[in-house]
């Protein structure tokens, strides 16, 4: 439930054209104690004001000059994508009150105003708009939860097919390739076994980091399992595209890690897959990257190795190191 102090802060917008009205609201919610009150007798600009500030409360009046109060809510309602317009009806017309419960308003207040159904109206709907903010900041995070690996906050599998899902669709509409890299580090169980679990930990964010820092911004790099890991790349032309891309990124994981002190090393295999000349859908794009990534482990590790099949397919390519896939420890 929001705090008191939350309510007494949440931001109110009053919209009357008549001055004296606005300034009678003003001094209700200052004796309140609500303290971030705004005030505006121009009906048109409370869209506006309403997109820049996004109020938690608008009190706003029915019968004005110009666009009138229902006319305002109609404009609300487009800028109010979640649904819930956070609009407390001002009327002195009885008719008007069912009316602006229909147009979207939350509750009504009649004017003249009495002052003990005012504020204990007001009070009510902060508390119910609070609450649903509360909530629906807690779904959001819950669904980027649900999207990404808690230990590196990279997307996690049911993110990645989505995202190779989208590139592959770019990629016929476009006429493009895709290519998909199933990276899986190479003697990670020693650095576990010999170190620690939380040092592994240490050393797959930090891989995570590198994978990131070394990939475009528009590429998706995901964890799929523990020390694996995928990029997808799109707007690719052929296998000798996704070649660079694949060294640079053995090369980084190839660097020395600092963990509490300790310089660990490591290398990693990669296999790639390209759409559409090995696979054409999500899963099966998936399967072939990791059977070359199989083919890259057999071969000796530390190196990439391409989907046989496609026009532009290749045999195992060494990669531009020949790291020992051992950890070491500085002394
Ligand atoms: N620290 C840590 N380890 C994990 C996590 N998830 C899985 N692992 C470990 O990661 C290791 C992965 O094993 P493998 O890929 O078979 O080991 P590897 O030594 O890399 O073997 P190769 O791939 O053949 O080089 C296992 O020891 C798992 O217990 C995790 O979240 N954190």
């Amino acid at each position: 439930m929001p705090s008191p102090d939350e309510i007494l802060n949440a931001k109110i917008l009053v919209v009357d054209d008549c001055a004296d009205n606005v300034d009678l609201m003003l001094e209700i919610l200052r004796e309140a104690g609500y303290a971030n009150v705004t005030a505006t007798m121009l009906p048109d600009q409370v869209c506006a004001l309403h997109r820049q500030h996004n109020y938690d409360l608008i009190l706003l009046d029915l019968q004005m000059p110009g666009l009138n109060g229902f006319q305002v809510m109609k404009g609300l309602k487009e800028i109010e994508q979640e649904g819930y317009l956070p609009v407390l009806a001002l009327t002195a017309q009885p008719s008007f009150k069912i009316a602006a419960l229909k147009a979207g308003a939350r509750d009504f207040i009649s004017k003249p105003f009495d002052l003990l159904e005012v504020h204990k109206r007001i009070h009510n709907m902060l508390e119910v708009r609070l609450l649903y903010k509360e909530l629906a900041q807690y779904s959001r995070k819950q669904q980027e939860l649900a999207l990404h690996d808690p230990l590196t906050g990279l997307p996690n599998r049911r993110l990645l097919e989505d995202r190779i899902e989208t590139t592959v669709q770019h990629a016929v509409r476009h006429q493009r390739k895709a290519a998909v890299m199933y990276l899986d580090l190479d003697g990670f169980k020693g650095i576990n076994d010999t170190h620690g679990h939380a040092y592994g930990d240490e050393i797959l964010k930090q891989v995570a980091q590198r994978l990131v820092g070394s990939s475009r911004k528009e590429d998706t790099v995901a964890r799929v399992g523990g020390d694996e890991f995928v990029i997808v790349l799109g707007d690719v032309n052929g296998l000798n595209d996704a070649r660079e891309p694949a060294s640079k990124l053995i090369e980084v994981v190839s660097e020395p890690y600092l963990v509490n002190g300790l310089t660990l090393r490591l290398s990693t295999s990669i296999g790639i897959a390209l759409f559409p000349d090995n696979a054409d859908s999500v899963s099966e794009l998936i399967h072939a990257a990791d059977n070359a990534l199989y083919d890259a482990k057999r071969s000796g590790k530390n190196r990439y190795c391409a989907a046989p099949g496609g026009p532009s397919s290749s045999a195992p390519a060494p990669a531009p190191l020949s790291l020992k896939s051992v950890a070491t420890t500085a002394a």
